[in-house]
């Protein structure tokens, strides 16, 4: 049990009604997981409007009720509590449950559209190699230490965040590396949470839906620097062309990387080959599994990051050139009638720009690539056109197909992206909603030499569809059928 007041401590309280030196059991936000002698916190979401709850936390015991406007009828023995900003006083609330865990320990949150996963996933790789307990809140999942525990969201909400950064303290972690989306910033999911570095990838297309615009969308972004303290750094790539933008507020120390650009912290490419490339980071040279520029800029950032946070500079180009790529993220094999198979997490058009600039640089003939492409349901709908767009025109087959549609039909979501599709390329795609079959298809239409990239998945394990989760994995689908094909030959 928690007092009210105690978990109230920083939060700026308009009104209270009842009284605050009550015992709490736990801080809920969702009136259908209430019990008793919790605090409920109501929310106004995009859906609903938690305090149209308030009554069905009340009838479910609720000590304490959270929220914006104090409900006409208080029932006796509730206390109530009026703030500005419910989504706020949740997270401090959150944080003094747990007992701050963030300031007992050295956190780093990653932002920016692209590279977030890689970035943080591959900073936990490197200071556990480095022989530290570290911390990992990922979209992926989420670390202490050894430990793995499953998640939905990139950033999950303020509870659940406290809730692991308070397990990792148990396990005496002394680095977290976090992500921090766009969703998370705006709901103020990571409010309270004492940073002690920001980095920030890149800027680009994506959800458009969620954010009005996108000015409205970098300015979101932004707020991780702007709320940084003094003593924290502020990580940002200068060849972005937002990159100066993010830091131009914040209070801590600021820094720039770069391939382009003047910078404090450089690299550039020096020779790229499809199973690794070598970088010429700060003067030094670095052979690394990971390819692409995309992934040079992600490497640059891990190594400031590294060296801000006090490694020396030999131990983590050591440690750079040990790092395996992240799941889903430009994984791939080459099967036994050597067709290239890349499974890759890109689910924005720059992402997908990206990953087949990089296969292009890597062709040597006249190999063919085909890629499958989906784009997800109830999510940003003016990346489809763009996407389609990309895929038909830097591909020699593009096969549309479904990502995970969720509520929308399939068959609308491929339409909109071969809305993007130049009437050069209409004839390079084929259209198969099922993705299962579109990946069959693939691996049939590929020969020898030819490379299959099957985009937006990457690591996810399931498939959405109609609002059900079925099991699905394009890594280990592709795998199969090329096994499969080569054994029939
Ligand atoms: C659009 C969005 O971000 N939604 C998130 C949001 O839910 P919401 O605003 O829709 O909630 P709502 O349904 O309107 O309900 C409002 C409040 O009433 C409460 N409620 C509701 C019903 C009821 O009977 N009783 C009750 O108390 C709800 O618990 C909630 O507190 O707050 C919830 C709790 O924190 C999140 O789980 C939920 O994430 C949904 C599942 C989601 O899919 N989010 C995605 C878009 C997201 O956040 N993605 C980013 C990735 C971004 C990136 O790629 O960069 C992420 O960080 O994962
Ligand atoms: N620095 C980068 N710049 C541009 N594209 C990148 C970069 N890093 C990775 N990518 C591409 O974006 C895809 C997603 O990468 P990653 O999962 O690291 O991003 P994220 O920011 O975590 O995405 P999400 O918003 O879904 O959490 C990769 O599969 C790759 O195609
Ligand atoms: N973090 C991203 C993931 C998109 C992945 C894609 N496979 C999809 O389901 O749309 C989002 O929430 O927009
Ligand atoms: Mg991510």
């Amino acid at each position: 049990m928690k007092q009210l007041k105690d978990l109230l401590f920083g939060v700026s309280l308009h009104a209270v009604s009842g009284s605050t030196a009550v015992g709490i059991e736990s801080i809920r936000f969702d009136s259908r997981e209430t019990g008793a002698s919790d605090a409920f916190v109501a929310i106004r979401g995009t859906e609903a409007d938690g305090h149209r709850f308030i009554d069905g936390a009340v009838k479910n015991g609720v000590r304490a009720v959270i929220c914006e406007e104090l409900p006409q009828d208080l029932a006796d023995g509730v206390t109530y509590v009026e703030v500005a900003d419910t989504q706020l006083a949740l997270a401090v609330m959150a944080s003094n449950y747990y007992g701050n865990p963030s300031a007992n320990l050295r956190l780093v949150g990653v932002t920016g559209t692209n590279g977030k996963t890689t970035v943080s996933t591959l900073l936990y790789q490197l200071f556990k190699k480095a022989g530290y307990k570290v911390g990992l809140i990922s979209t992926i999942k989420i670390m202490v230490d050894d430990q793995e525990f499953p998640t939905r969201l990139t950033t999950p909400d303020s509870l659940t965040i406290n809730k692991y950064l308070s397990r990792m303290n148990e396990a005496g972690v002394e680095f977290c590396f976090m992500e921090v989306s766009s969703h998370g910033i705006a709901q103020r999911r990571t409010e309270g949470l004492v940073f002690e570095g920001g980095i920030f990838t890149n800027l680009s297309h994506d959800h458009l839906d969620y954010h009005k615009d996108f000015a409205d969308y970098r300015d979101t972004k932004k707020k991780l620097f702007d709320g940084l303290p003094k003593s924290a750094f502020a990580l940002t790539n200068a060849d972005d062309k937002n990159g100066l933008f993010m830091i131009q507020n914040t209070r801590a120390r600021k820094l720039t990387y770069a391939l382009r650009s003047y910078a404090d912290f450089r690299a550039q490419i020096l020779e790229q080959q499809l199973d690794g490339q070598l970088l010429k980071i700060q003067d030094n040279e670095v052979w690394t599994k990971l390819i692409g520029q995309f992934n040079a800029y992600n490497l640059l950032a891990i190594y400031a990051t590294a060296s801000l946070l006090g490694l020396g500079q030999l131990e983590i180009l050591q440690l750079l050139s040990g790092l395996q790529t992240v799941d889903g993220r430009f994984q791939y094999f080459v099967s036994k009638q050597r067709i290239t198979a890349i499974v890759d997490y890109a689910h924005t058009p720059d992402a997908l720009k990206n990953v087949l600039v990089t296969i292009n640089a890597l062709r040597t003939g006249n190999e063919s690539v085909i890629t499958v492409v989906g784009c997800g349901g109830e999510r940003d709908k003016s990346k489809r056109p763009v996407m389609g767009h990309i895929a038909s025109d830097m591909s020699e087959t593009a096969i549309f197909t479904s990502d995970n549609p969720r509520r929308e039909p399939p068959r609308d979501i491929i339409a909109e992206m071969e809305a993007g599709v130049e009437p050069q390329n209409v004839r390079k795609v084929l259209v198969i909603e099922d993705r299962e079959q579109a990946i069959r298809t693939a691996c049939k239409m590929a020969g020898g030499g030819d490379i299959i990239l099957i985009a937006g998945k990457g690591h996810e394990t399931y498939q959405e569809i109609a609002g059900v989760r079925r099991d699905f994995d394009d890594y280990k689908l592709v795998s199969e059928v090329l096994e499969r094909l080569a054994s029939e030959v």
